[in-house]
């Protein structure tokens, strides 16, 4: 700059610039596609995968990147920052990407986009090979990743700011270590709710032919304690689905709970817990003050709604909801064919017993074992429960024992109530009866009739 004076500079630029074009056109033929994150409403597929495959390809190279990890998270991970270019090879011709994230958000639309520039002769090699190439990689890191998420709405509530518009998903990884191995319950059941989840996963072309959305729903029901969320845990870990807790309380509208659902994405578990304590839906419908019933949440209003959302955009889908008291449920969710299965999680069998014995203790079979097979037979435990006896001892015997009496006392006590309810019945009974000889009496005294009375 400081030797060659301007006109000299940029005459050379543009000779240079004419032999480069000359000797290698392909220079000036890049072509640019822009890859939006959503595509309408739904999330766009190929930007989900750009990014997961992009961040695998994070090098030394690279100049500027993110790293991430939230206090419950094992791994480091890293993300991709916003107008740095990367490099990738694809069949030997060189592709770049570049996330762009503009600072003004746009209204409506994406609010940060992907640029993938590359040789425009390559173009039909891009759209045919390099996309279903990145769409391939992405899921394969996505399976090995072997995270599953967990999103509730109360990591964005903390945010604060625009919490009223907001239908974004805070999300954790979900650590939850319950799989089908370590979950308590009968075997039998077990099996069929895991045939039940491949059948589903296996049958995209089935459910299209019957023209229904490829959706299923659970209702776990029984009491406290007996493995309810275990069960929805040990779901997404064996299937890899992301489970979004909704928390129907906190939502207001049918228009909130449409548009937090339609930002949850496919292969995914939505959980609704505690779906009797949500009672206050099926009061809005009949309350006074709600006359405006079309825009205020109801429970069957959401589960058409959801069965209609879910048959035009949505794959994969399991909807899952837990009760404590499944006789307090809204008959709308027990009418057969909303919910694909019942399940019932009961109280712990013996065979429940021996597979947290197992999986606390590494203990397959003890002596102890009869007693508390007995003991068992009489006295209805739950598996938290157990499982809670199980933890306060890394020695097998000291464990069982502890199990033992536990179970014992739990038995004494019920005893115990047995007598004392017996024993208020009767003298219930008693004092009736007395009370009734006494007015019989009075009666008696009082009146003249006596032996026709007495009669
Ligand atoms: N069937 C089970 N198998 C193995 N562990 C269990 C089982 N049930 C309960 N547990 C243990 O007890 C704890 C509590 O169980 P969980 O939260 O799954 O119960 P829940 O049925 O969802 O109860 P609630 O109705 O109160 O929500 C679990 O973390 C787990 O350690
Ligand atoms: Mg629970």
């Amino acid at each position: 700059n400081d030797i060659i004076p301007t006109p000299v500079r940029s005459y050379l630029e543009s000779v240079l610039q004419y032999l480069f074009h000359r000797f290698t056109p392909a220079l000036s033929q890049s072509t640019t596609i822009v890859v939006d994150d959503y595509s309408g409403i739904n999330r766009n597929e190929i930007f989900e995968s750009a990014e997961i495959y992009l961040r695998s390809k994070i090098s030394p190279a690279t100049d500027r990147f993110k790293v991430h990890k939230t206090r419950r998270q094992n791994n480091i991970n890293l993300g991709i920052e916003k107008d740095i270019e990367m490099i990738d090879k694809f069949q030997g011709f060189e592709l770049t990407w570049k996330f762009v994230f503009p600072e003004e958000r746009k209204h409506s639309g994406s609010d940060k986009y992907f640029e993938l520039s590359f040789d425009k002769k390559f173009k039909k090699i891009v759209l045919k090979e390099y996309f279903p190439f990145v769409l391939e990689k992405a899921k394969e890191i996505k399976a090995q990743d072997k995270v599953v998420r967990l999103y509730t709405r109360d990591f964005v509530h903390s945010y604060g700011d625009d919490e009223e518009g907001s239908s974004e998903w805070g999300s954790v990884n979900l650590e939850h270590p319950s799989t089908f191995d370590t979950l308590a319950m009968d075997p039998e059941m077990k099996q069929s709710v895991i045939d039940d989840l491949e059948r589903f996963v296996r049958r995209k072309e089935y459910y299209k032919k019957v023209g229904k959305a490829w959706k299923r729903g659970y209702l776990l029901y029984g009491p406290p304690g007996t493995g309810k969320s275990s069960l929805v845990a040990a779901m997404a870990n064996y299937l890899r689905f992301d489970i979004y807790d909704l928390e129907l309380t906190s939502m207001y509208s049918n228009s909130e709970l449409r548009r937090v659902l339609l930002s949850t994405t496919n292969r995914s578990i939505v959980l609704i817990e505690d779906i009797d304590c949500s009672a206050q839906m099926k009061d809005r419908d009949s309350d006074g003050d709600y006359d405006n019933s079309t825009s205020k949440l109801t429970l069957s209003g959401m589960l058409n709604f959801i069965d209609g959302l879910w048959s035009t955009c949505g794959d994969e889908r399991i909807i899952v909801f837990t009760t404590n008291h499944k006789d307090k449920l809204d008959p709308a969710l027990l009418r057969p064919g909303r919910m694909d299965m019942h399940i019932h999680m009961s109280y712990c069998t013996y065979n429940g017993f021996k597979v947290l014995a197992r999986n606390y203790l590494g203990c397959q079979g003890h002596r102890l074992f009869r007693q508390i097979e007995d003991l068992m037979g009489k006295v209805t435990v739950t598996p938290a429960e157990l499982a809670e006896e199980l933890m306060k001892s890394e020695l097998v015997d000291a464990a069982l024992d502890g199990v033992i009496r536990f179970l014992t006392n739990k038995l004494e006590l019920a005893d115990k109530d047995d007598v004392e309810d017996t024993q208020v019945e009767e003298s219930k009974v008693v004092k009736k009866t007395s009370r009734a000889s006494k007015l019989f009496r009075k009666f008696v005294r009082s009146s003249s009739k006596t032996s026709f009375l007495v009669q």
